[in-house]
């Protein structure tokens, strides 16, 4: 059966549920992901005085072939984005600055230093998102930042963080869409504190300032990002769930909530429809923590389709800017890139997929069984013929043949680095 036959086939199953398959086709294609860049050589950076990997977070593996270069990060994310459907978004950390060898400290970053990116994404037909880089720098050394006892130190992080949201506002206005600018601090403490009030209204304070000056929301959003441990910052982080939940709401700003911050029970997918009810937008970095925020490549598992979702149930899918955020050096990057790109849009084209409208009758009626066996059945439908489809609309390969081009990439580029 070829992939056309098949996807009429399936088409006819999801039909006789008042499925409307081209629809939901036409929908997925309009929901960009914003991939992040730093998948591809290990949060490294280009900074021409680099120091190591800091901020409690760690990357694990050695696979040959990371990206040393930004063209080489180019060239490879240009083989993923071939890999994956869709039209999609880049987020890029203020490390991958390119200033012509020349020492340009974090807070005198200036948008010239990203011409080349926009130039790129300009080029490929892409958005970009960008995020202050708060850790991996002589300032961040104890892993305090924007709530900093010394006021020179959180100064400096809050002048990075100005610098960073004018170069997002610089990203919106060159490519015509809103880029999404995020602040994501290491703050915290690996042993109980004797105060946690006192670096959170330190954190305020910084965020006031950073928050300032208006830019206008046509170019750039602002969003802030909770965490609830770190590797040294076991007992305390000072930008917590409710810390930025609370500020979000007070200040009209993107909740941006990472699947790997919260306890190991705890789901994202059961907060978006509550933190719905009090904002209009939301953001999510899109992770699979492993006993701990391990950051493994995205699986297409229970969870991830249970976020798919809630963003469609809820018709939150124009509300809620979706990135993605992992890191495994174990494994070819590229393939771990498209792994868990194609994951997150085949999650979206599942839950589109879904009657979502009778199920939501059917709890209301209070008819458990049918909810219950539909779920569970829907499971097997054919989907699986309609991701194919997709993939082979959108010009991109069909089922693992993605994997022949990774290799062939591979040899050719990645192994003669
Ligand atoms: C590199 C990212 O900014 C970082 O992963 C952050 O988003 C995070 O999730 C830290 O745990
Ligand atoms: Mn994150």
């Amino acid at each position: 059966m070829t992939v056309q036959e098949a996807y009429e086939e399936a088409k006819k199953s999801y039909e006789k549920w008042g499925v409307d398959v081209e629809e939901a086709l036409r929908r997925l294609q309009s929901i960009p992901i914003s991939i992040h860049c730093w998948q591809g050589d290990d949060i490294g950076g280009f900074e021409v005085n680099a120091n190591e990997l800091s901020g409690g977070i760690d990357v694990t593996g050695n696979y040959p072939g990371k990206a040393g270069t930004p063209e080489e990060l180019r060239s490879d994310l240009e083989k993923a984005l071939s890999l994956i459907p869709g039209q999609h978004r880049i987020n890029l950390h203020a490390i991958y600055a390119e200033t012509e060898g020349e020492v340009v400290d974090r807070d005198e970053l200036e948008p010239k230093h990203f011409a080349n990116w926009v130039n790129w994404a300009k080029e490929q037909g892409l958005g970009l998102d960008f995020n202050p880089t708060l850790f991996s720098h002589p300032k961040a050394a104890d892993d305090l930042t924007l709530s900093h006892p010394n006021e020179e130190i959180r100064e400096f992080w809050i002048n990075h963080c100005k610098a960073s949201r004018k170069i997002g506002e610089y990203f919106g206005k060159e490519l015509g869409t809103a880029a999404l600018t995020n602040i994501w601090i290491p703050d915290g403490y690996k042993d109980l504190p004797s105060d946690r009030l006192t670096p959170r209204k330190r954190l305020k304070d910084s965020l006031d300032r950073i928050f300032q000056s208006e830019i206008s929301e046509n170019y750039n959003l602002d969003s802030v990002e909770s965490k609830l441990f770190g590797i040294g910052s076991e007992a305390y982080v000072v930008g917590s769930h409710e810390f930025y939940f609370g500020y979000a709401l007070q200040n009209h700003k993107l909740c941006l909530l990472d699947t790997g911050h919260f306890h190991p029970t705890e789901m994202v997918s059961n907060k978006i429809s509550a933190m719905l009810m009090y904002t209009d937008q939301l953001a999510l970095h899109v992770s699979r923590p492993v006993r701990w925020d391990s950051d493994h490549v995205v699986l297409l598992d229970e969870e991830l389709k249970e976020i798919a979702l809630e963003l469609v149930r809820c018709d939150a899918l124009d509300q809620v800017r979706i990135g993605l955020d992992f890191f495994d050096a174990s494994i070819n990057r590229v393939a771990a890139w498209t792994i868990g790109t194609r994951n997150m849009i085949k999650a979206l084209l599942y839950a589109l997929l879904m009657p979502n409208d009778h199920l939501q009758k059917l709890q209301e009626e209070g008819d458990f069984t049918e909810r219950l066996t539909l779920l569970e059945e829907f499971k097997t439908y054919p989907f699986g013929a309609i991701w194919d489809y997709y993939c082979s609309q959108m010009e991109v390969p069909v089922k693992e043949t993605w994997l022949n081009e990774v290799r062939t990439y591979e040899k050719e580029v990645l192994t003669k680095r």
